[in-house]
């Protein structure tokens, strides 16, 4: 896997189900080390388009390419967690060794050592022994983050992970997650309605939008131009404070 080589390709990519066309069209490259949003309003099509990276969707055309030999972590969304249960953090994180064959045969003491390094890279260490129900949704989504992540992916999906977050939780899972990518070489690809939270670390974006996408480097496809395309319909890119707005034009 070279920085060049695209860890994931998606090309004319469709999918047809239950008689309605969900995804058309689609045409996307993540490469390692970046971080990509994938960007798209309620029913755009963002879950979707997860599932069928996860090879968990059936397409009815084009490609999906994941580089030879690249494992994929995979954060759902709304993943619920029960307070009663009795799984502490460092538990849930295991278990993402446990369910791939890295962790088969590992002794005890090496997997303690992992589940520790990865507790403190994603900075929950210190909640390492709580039980997960009973953890803020902040500190669940690092722990999610840590599972996903102990399996040493090439690419990482993460599913809404800001969505019940307060902004000030989703900025620090956003620069963890940057972290991430830029430390380890992992490419990031991460859904949300809004791009704001991610517009500081955002190499690259998937704008979906009626089931179809702009997608390249962020400058390129935040554009007027691009995004009317896009919708078919004028629409305005305002630039406030830091903030990008995307409005319907006349
Ligand atoms: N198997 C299916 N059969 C029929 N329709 C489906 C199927 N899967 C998804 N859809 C529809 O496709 C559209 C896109 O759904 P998807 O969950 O991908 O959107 P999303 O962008 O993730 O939305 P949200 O932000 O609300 O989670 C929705 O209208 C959904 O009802």
């Amino acid at each position: 896997m070279t920085a060049d080589r695209p860890v994931l390709a998606l090309d004319g990519v469709g999918v047809t189900a239950g008689g309605r066309v969900i995804l058309r069209d689609i045409a996307l490259e993540v490469r390692p080390g970046e971080f990509t949003g994938l960007i798209g309003s309620n029913g755009a099509g963002k879950t979707t388009l997860l599932r069928v990276i996860l090879g968990l969707q059936q397409t009815t055309t084009g490609t999906v390419t994941v580089d030879a030999g690249a494992r994929i972590g995979y954060v759902p969304q709304k993943v619920l967690l029960d307070p009663d249960m009795p799984i502490r953090a460092r538990d849930l994180v295991a278990l993402g060794l446990d369910g791939h064959r890295l962790g088969i045969g590992l002794p005890s003491r090496t997997r303690r050592a992992r589940v520790d390094a990865i507790l403190e890279a994603v900075d929950a260490a210190r909640f390492a022994d709580a039980r997960v129900g009973e953890l803020s949704g902040g500190e669940q989504q690092r722990v999610l983050i840590a599972h996903a992540l102990i399996s040493g992916p090439q690419l990482l999906l993460l599913d809404e992970p800001l969505a019940n977050l307060d902004l000030r939780s989703g900025q620090e899972v956003v620069a963890l997650l940057a972290r991430v990518a830029k430390a380890q070489g992992v490419a990031v690809l991460l859904s949300a309605h809004d791009m704001n939270p991610l517009l500081p670390v955002m190499d690259r974006v998937v704008y979906l939008a009626d089931g179809r996408a702009a997608s390249g480097p962020t400058a390129d496809v935040i554009t007027a131009e691009v995004l009317s395309d896009l919708y078919r319909h004028r629409v305005d890119v305002l630039h406030v404070h830091g903030r990008v707005l995307v409005l319907a034009g006349e």
